[in-house]
């Protein structure tokens, strides 16, 4: 038989835009056929309160003429209402029912066709007559016993909480919102709903059917609270970041993107260009290789300044600057931009530096150095920020070896020139110690908790080929940025502590590390690349075979002013409540992330018991680069907000060690006092210079202090201690005990912008 759908007022929920290539659709509450001319773009809809999770197939004999009315804007969603075509009702359909299908102990037809009315009424009907209605009708113990545990779902109900966001209802208040919802529907509810939700029973459909009075109800009882969490959700809105940068979306721009493996001449080219241009901006991963590029380019007679978070050094009549990425002015016009490393646009802590450079400098020209990883993901933003995109691709100047025959687990075969990569401090000590005991050779040594002076210091000890230090001991911070003459690099081992458990290193890592080996215009251009032991060799060429992992998602951070915006719908939460709010609540699009901020929490957690900090200076001293696992440098941090919010002068309060260190425990100090010094320099560059006085004083000690260090690893010969004494950790994790976040200002801003910046240390790479 047939049957003939009355005029139904009914509801389609689309998850997509197009309604366009949604043309006919007929539903009873068991059948569900539909005429689409593209059916697959219907994922996601609800008809009746059914779900539909495939898309339905498409029926001819249901050809239906279904009038569409005006479509409008459902609680934030596309959606449109469709009625049948009276006119035309001879022609509605044709749906199969097996008359007898009640027999089976199924519902009986009567009662269905009654239920597919119930579904198919508009929610905004049920519901008014559900509010005028006075009382209850009488229900039976069991329907009723049914329909408690189904709003008892409801109210625990993911999908409903999670749909409740698009019209405002936030996660914390849904349990509130469903309780009330509860509570008025058990006052005013009609048999032949609870009939129907009955049949139902406690499940998805019967949530999706109660979803859209609940919508309703909480329209109308709950004003107030939907306005102010429309309100918090609209102030954490980080979608369409490429519009926050009107003027550099003003501009025609052009972005080269350098795209290769490392040694392969990418910022080579990039600095080329840089250089001819009359005015160019270098924004660099690490301190380090800003110094490197600002000694480069004035000793090739092209003025250049140099701006980092700890130093700003004006060079007179310099068009050039070098920076750190996170220090780069999206306010100023340049000819030539470089951005290096532009992979880093990916990673988890930093990777917004990035984006916000791609997205907001403002220059003609904008060359991208980097590996294939986010080159996809940069074409997508070109194309929303129209900019031109040229790629220009690179190989290797000449391919990397793998040495098969590995060092046979012995370190005595280590030979002049090698780099041992290990992945922890006290790895990378044992491994000094046992290189210098039972060989000729000395080492040098590089981790990222190293002052970059002093990176940079033993760096030239080693590429020095006129003393004894010829073999370099590193941590995978000699994976980017430093020119050296490496041979040949060994890892010490290929598996490293990731602050939870031991994990392979990751492939690209390896990669980036074993290409360190060999350099174009060194003492050895053919690099080579092998392990320790024999058993890590498979997966070390495993890794170099591998091709670049894609990047989907790039970094994104709000600006001080955005945080401060949000602040303003959550007063009197503490400053690291709100990053939290912020983070629940924060939108962003398809391609981008938030980038983690557990460390900024710790600090703001600390910084609680300051009194007398506004909400900025909160923010500013989060920043501060500090390891948040050292709790000297902690303690001093604590010190410097508290003297600052009292309005005095902030102290170093730091003596200066009198000789180099004579153990690792002398060793950590060291670290920890050029780590504070840092912090001081930062905060003095950050807030006006009479709150932090003792700039010079800072630099000062802080030279001084790296040039212990040197001194301390040339004649380093103990055996390392872990920095959380009293704790057992057999390794420092890589991730946070070598990266750390530095603080800094952009003063070519009109507006002072908080960055954070990890130039003087070690930096993992996507
Ligand atoms: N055309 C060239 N002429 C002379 N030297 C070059 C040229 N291209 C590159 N080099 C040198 O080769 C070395 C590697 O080049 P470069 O640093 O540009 O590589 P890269 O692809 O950026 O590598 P990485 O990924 O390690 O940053 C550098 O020492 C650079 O000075
Ligand atoms: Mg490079």
């Amino acid at each position: 038989m047939a049957i003939r759908p009355s005029r139904t007022l009914f509801y389609l929920y689309l998850s997509k835009n197009n309604l366009s290539k949604f043309r006919f659709c007929l539903v009873s509450s068991r059948f569900l056929h539909t005429h689409s001319t593209e059916p697959k773009i219907i994922q996601d809809f609800h008809i009746f309160g059914h779900p539909l999770s495939t898309p339905p197939q498409l029926s001819p004999l249901c050809v239906a003429q279904w009038k569409r009315l005006n479509p409008f804007h459902f609680y934030g969603h596309p959606f449109t209402t469709m009625v049948g075509n009276e006119d035309n009702d001879s022609e509605i359909c044709e749906l199969d029912v097996e008359e007898n299908e009640c027999d089976n102990g199924e519902l009986g037809f009567e009662k269905r066709l009654n239920f597919v009315q119930i579904a198919s009424r508009d929610p905004v009907e049920i519901y008014k007559e559900l509010r005028e209605a006075t009382k209850c009708e009488k229900q039976t113990r069991a329907d009723w016993d049914t329909l408690i545990e189904i709003f008892r779902c409801f109210a625990k109900s993911g999908w409903a909480s999670n749909q409740a966001l698009a019209v405002y209802i936030g996660a914390s208040f849904f349990p509130t919102a469903a309780h009330k919802f509860h509570n008025f529907f058990f006052k005013k509810c009609k048999v032949d709903i609870v009939k129907y939700l009955v049949s139902l029973g406690p499940c998805i459909e019967a949530e999706k059917f109660l979803f859209p009075i609940f919508v309703e109800f909480c329209l109308e009882e709950f004003p107030d609270e939907i306005k102010n969490f429309r309100k918090m959700v609209e102030s954490a809105d980080l979608t369409k970041p490429h519009t926050w940068f009107p003027f550099a979306r003003a501009m025609k721009r052009k972005v080269i993107y350098h795209c290769g493996p490392t040694n392969s001449g990418k910022t080579y080219n990039a600095l080329q260009r840089y250089m001819e241009a009359k005015k160019g901006i270098y924004c660099s991963p690490l301190r380090l290789l800003a110094m490197e590029v600002f000694d480069k380019v004035n000793g090739l007679g092209v003025y250049c300044s140099l701006l980092t978070g700890q130093e700003k050094k004006h060079v007179p009549f310099s068009n050039h600057v070098a920076c750190t990425v996170e220090m780069v002015s999206t306010d100023d016009m340049y000819d030539v931009a470089v951005i290096d490393e532009i992979q880093m646009m990916a990673d988890a802590y930093r990777g917004y530096a990035w984006t916000r450079a791609l997205l907001g400098l403002k220059a003609d020209e904008i060359h991208v150095c980097g590996d294939p990883s986010v080159l996809d993901i940069v074409r997508k933003i070109c194309s929303e920020t129209g900019d031109e995109l040229v790629e220009q691709h690179y190989k290797r100047f000449k391919p990397l070896v793998v040495e098969a025959k590995t060092l046979l687990g012995d370190l005595k075969n280590v030979r002049s020139g090698d780099c041992v990569v290990a992945f922890s401090r006290r790895e990378i000590f044992e491994v000094k110690m046992a290189i210098e005991k039972h060989t000729n050779h000395r080492c040098c040594v590089i981790y990222g908790a190293l002052p970059p002076e002093t990176r940079r210091q033993q760096a030239t000890l080693f590429n020095d080929p006129n003393n004894e230090f010829d073999v370099l001991v590193a941590s995978d911070a000699v994976g980017m940025g430093l020119n050296i003459n490496i041979r040949r690099i060994i890892f010490y081992t290929l598996s490293k502590y990731n602050g939870d458990r031991i994990v392979p290193v990751p492939a690209s890592q390896v990669k980036q590390i074993a290409g360190r080996a060999g350099r174009r215009g060194s003492r050895y251009p053919e690099g080579l690349t092998t392990t320790l032991q024999l058993e890590d060799l498979d997966y070390l060429i495993e890794c170099l075979k591998k091709s670049f992992d894609e990047a989907n998602k790039v970094g994104l951070f709000p600006f001080y002013e955005q945080v401060e915006f949000f602040a303003g719908q959550i007063p009197n939460s503490t400053f690291s409540g709100l990053l939290d709010r912020f983070g629940e609540n924060c939108r962003l699009d398809g391609s981008y992330f938030l980038c983690q901020y557990n460390h900024i929490k710790k600090i703001a957690n600390m910084m609680e018991k300051v009194q007398g900090l506004s909400l900025e200076d909160r923010f500013n001293f989060c920043f501060a680069p500090v390891n948040i696992r050292d709790p000297k440098a902690m303690y001093h941090l604590l010190k410097f907000a508290s003297s600052y919010a009292q309005a005095l002068p902030v102290n170093i309060a730091m003596g200066m060690p009198k000789c180099s260190a004579r153990n690792d425990s002398e060793l950590l100090d060291l670290e920890t006092r050029h780590q504070v010094l840092s912090m001081y320099m930062c905060l003095s560059n950050h807030f006006e210079n009479d709150k932090f006085p003792y700039f010079k004083k800072a630099e000062a000690m802080a030279t001084g202090i790296a040039e212990l260090l040197g001194e301390s690893l040339a004649n380093a010969r103990w055996k390392p201690e872990s920095r959380n004494i009293g704790k057992q950790q057999k390794v420092v994790p890589k991730s946070q005990g070598e990266v750390e976040e530095q603080l800094c200002i952009n003063t070519s801003s009109s507006r002072r912008r908080l960055q954070h910046d990890t130039a003087s240390l070690a930096v993992h790479v996507p």
